[in-house]
């Protein structure tokens, strides 16, 4: 008999509708381990950690929390931010703190267009679009570097300064990251997003480092387009796109933007991923907490379903990765739509229709 293979999985909801989430995409992930046959199991652990536990403690997390964290195969995360809380202080106390003390350097934002989903785009009806955004995610502009209060400038003089970090070392893993998940892409392409022409420092190490390592990627086309350009190009020419790489403030904006033309940032997921394994990679929808929305049971689940599906893909469980994304498809295409995309079915009614196309496909295999 072979054994079951179980994956500890630290769950921290935090905020907001980060709580709903996580909670639908636990069920999915428990759904599809109750029907693989004792194949795999997964065991959570949930962590009370975000705005909530600050209001009590004046902390984002247990002071010894990535040390609790540490040991486990995956940590799947909801959103912080909350109105009691500056947003600066709970997004560096929970999310940046373990994606930077856990060296999460690659930020892998997929943009799928699913069946049943309106686009604003036009021509997503006619044309077949799918990208993805390598986001760099341990510098660049969320270095966390600089300061305020620059001494003896006195009241309403005050200086801030927000300093961008570029590193040969940064940039070099992160291109050839992008690089190597080109390869294994149908449309072998890297567009990487710069800004040189204006920040004449780290954007030109930045082009540097790319030329360089697309000379060891003969097989993979290239192309290095402005960022300001680039935002339009996600509009009038996506078809022309499947890697862009971008440093961290660049390929965050650009995948709220690619969300949003897919239909929603509610269907967005991310990856961020410590490569080498020498600390937990963590899952998480793009979207924040949406304070708007949160409590009303209507968020849309599928981004941190599909980044539920990720997790799997670096658990190795890819056939299984494939079940959810298409369990997700056959929900839309069947109509079960949130709000956010046009329909009126409500987070539970998204997750259950999953959850059944998931279990069908389980039984006819
Ligand atoms: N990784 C993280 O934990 C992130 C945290 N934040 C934090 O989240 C808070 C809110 O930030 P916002 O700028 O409002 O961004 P947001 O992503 O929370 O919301 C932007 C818009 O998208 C909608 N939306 C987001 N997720 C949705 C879902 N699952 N279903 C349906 N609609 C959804 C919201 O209703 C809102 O209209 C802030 O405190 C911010 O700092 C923002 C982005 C990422
Ligand atoms: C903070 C934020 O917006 C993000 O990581 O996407
Ligand atoms: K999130
Ligand atoms: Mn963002």
């Amino acid at each position: 008999m072979s054994t079951t293979q179980t994956f500890s999985i630290a769950s921290i909801p935090a905020d907001g509708v980060g709580k709903e989430v996580v909670s639908a995409g636990r069920r999915v992930l428990d759904a599809l381990a109750g029907s693989s046959n004792g194949k795999f199991a997964f065991d959570w652990t949930e962590f009370p950690w975000g705005s909530e536990y600050y209001a009590k403690t004046g902390l984002m997390m247990d002071p010894k929390g990535l040390e609790a964290l540490k040991d486990f195969d995956a940590i799947y995360f909801g959103a912080v931010g909350w109105e009691n809380v500056p947003d600066h202080v709970s997004l560096w106390g929970l999310r940046l703190n373990i994606t930077q003390n856990f060296d999460q350097w690659a930020n892998i934002r997929p943009v799928k267009f699913l069946p049943g989903v309106q686009s604003p785009l036009r021509k997503a009806d006619t044309v077949e679009l799918d990208w993805v955004v390598v986001r760099e995610n341990s510098e660049g502009e969320y270095a966390g570097l600089g300061g305020r209060n620059l001494s003896g400038r006195g009241p309403g003089n005050e200086v801030a300064l927000q300093t961008a970090l570029f590193t040969e070392k940064g940039c070099e893993r992160i291109m050839r990251f992008a690089f190597d998940l080109a390869r294994t892409r149908t449309v072998k392409k890297v567009s990487s997003v710069t800004k040189s022409n204006a920040q004449q420092y780290g954007m030109v190490l930045w082009d540097e480092v790319f030329n360089r390592v697309a000379l060891d990627y003969p097989d993979v086309r290239t192309e290095s387009v402005l960022v300001d350009a680039m935002s339009a190009k996600f509009i009038l020419k996506p078809e022309d796109l499947s890697v862009v790489v971008a440093s961290n403030l660049n390929a965050d904006i650009l995948s709220d933007l690619g969300s949003a033309l897919a239909g929603s940032l509610g269907l967005a997921a991310s990856a961020n991923l410590n490569p080498e394994r020498r600390f937990p990679s963590m899952f998480e929808p793009v979207h924040g907490s949406a304070p708007d929305i949160a409590g009303k049971g209507i968020s849309n689940p599928i981004g941190a379903i599909a980044s539920a599906a990720l997790m799997l893909d670096h658990f190795g469980l890819h056939e299984e990765a494939r079940k959810v994304e298409a369990a997700i498809e056959a929900a839309t295409g069947s109509g079960h739509l949130t709000r956010d995309v046009g329909g009126d079915a409500n987070t539970e009614d998204v997750t259950e229709a999953i959850i059944k196309a998931l279990t069908l496909a389980q039984a006819t295999v």
